[in-house]
């Protein structure tokens, strides 16, 4: 059966059926205050075309006016893509392909003047973890501070004085080769800023991550660029409230969530939880997926009974936006790739922290109280039961 191409495209065809007022209240219900789209230079879009890929972009609402504070607007975007190569491809071809379309797009987003981009979970090799095979798969790995993959990104950053969140399966040299799954920052200058491990392994169906790579060791960093405080929840951290809520202490403006995961498993919790992480911590996420489905050159099964198989199923991508006011911008398409570009101002953060008071409100003493007492080996849970006499 053929993949369903989006959600908006559903939304489209049911709106033919409703007045134009119903239409839009629809549309306010379900995405929040209007994203307009941006207008973009001919020669990305043309790119675009050639390079079969979409090119989407929407503005959030600027914030009001402030006498004391100039606005600070800002354009990210976030990029979905297939593999290029088979899997059965020499690990080196499959790389370089994908270092290719990268770039491509890369080059695309330049034109269109986005000034920090981030590429989805994992994205220079397959998603292999389904395997649990570690050969070949482990010679993706590769250093965080001056990998083949993060030098390209050095290279690209410099050239278009961009931020880039690229995120990998870092081999780490210092600590006996261990392998984790991290972003690493670049600098517009086209220096490495920091790196960012996921902090959360799922386990869950053929997300079998944990064979792979080491919880993360690096908390919640959050990484000040020339264009805001940036911070990365790699794909199943974004289950963890706590996990966006660090960050958010950390003072991050703009989250990302690049991530893998595919429709069987997760989507109806896709358009949720970076929607709630953002209004939950009045700041904005920007959430990718990959796309396409990825098949394996041997069977493997999902320890639940059902037929081996070769493939992990279809990746939906739907990269969005959503921003502390509660809104979101429309999803990129299910089934290939795709730029989205958002320009957004970071001054909208503190104007909905001084509406809606959530950083007043929340009571992190009495959380850290009932953490501290839960990690304790002899906790109690404080439940009532009603007594018998
Ligand atoms: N890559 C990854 O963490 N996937 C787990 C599945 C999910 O979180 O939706």
């Amino acid at each position: 059966m053929a993949e369903v191409e989006s959600l908006e495209t559903l939304l489209e065809k049911s709106a033919s059926a409703l007045d134009e007022r119903e239409a839009s209240e629809m549309k306010r219900i379900l995405y929040g205050a209007p994203t307009p789209k941006i207008e973009l230079p001919r020669e990305a879009v043309e790119k675009a075309g050639a390079g079969n890929f979409e090119l989407a972009a929407y503005k959030f609402p600027v914030s009001g006016e402030e006498e004391s504070r100039p606005r600070r607007i800002v354009r990210i975007a976030v990029v979905q893509n297939e593999i290029v190569k088979p899997t059965t491809a020499p690990i080196s071809e499959q790389k370089t392909a994908l270092w290719d379309r990268i770039k491509e797009i890369t080059h695309t987003a330049s034109l269109c003047g986005v000034n920090i981009i981030c590429y989805q979970e994992a994205w220079p090799q397959p998603f292999f973890f389904c395997t649990r095979e570690k050969y070949p798969w482990t010679e993706f790995a590769e250093s965080a501070e001056d990998g083949p993959t993060i030098k390209l990104c050095q290279e690209m950053a410099a050239r278009y004085n961009m931020v880039i969140v690229s995120s990998i399966l870092e081999r780490d040299a210092n600590h006996g080769g261990v392998l984790f799954n991290t972003a690493v920052i670049i600098s517009n200058s086209g220096k490495v800023l920091g790196k960012t491990h996921k902090n959360h392994i799922p386990r869950v169906g053929d997300f079998n991550e944990s064979t792979y790579y080491m919880e993360g060791n690096t908390g919640h960093k959050v990484f000040q660029t020339a264009y805001g405080r940036i911070a990365v929840n790699i794909c199943y951290g974004r289950h963890h409230p706590l996990n966006w809520l660090g960050y958010g202490i950390n003072g991050a403006e703009i989250v990302f969530n690049p991530s893998a995961t595919v429709g069987a498993l997760s989507e109806p919790m896709w358009p949720i939880e970076a929607r709630n992480a953002a209004i939950a911590n009045s700041y904005f996420v920007a959430c990718n997926n990959r796309v396409g489905t990825e098949t394996f050159p041997n069977e493997f099964t999902s320890a639940d009974g059902k037929p081996a198989h070769k493939d992990f199923g279809h990746f939906y991508g739907s990269s969005y936006v959503a921003g502390p006011n509660g809104g979101r911008t429309p999803g990129l398409n299910r089934v290939r790739d795709g730029i989205l570009i958002c320009e957004i101002d970071l001054n909208l953060i503190q104007q909905i922290r001084d509406k809606w008071c959530f950083q007043m409100t929340q009571r992190t003493e009495i959380y850290a109280k009932l953490l501290a007492d839960a990690v304790k080996p002899d906790f109690k849970p404080d439940i009532v039961y009603e007594t018998t006499d």
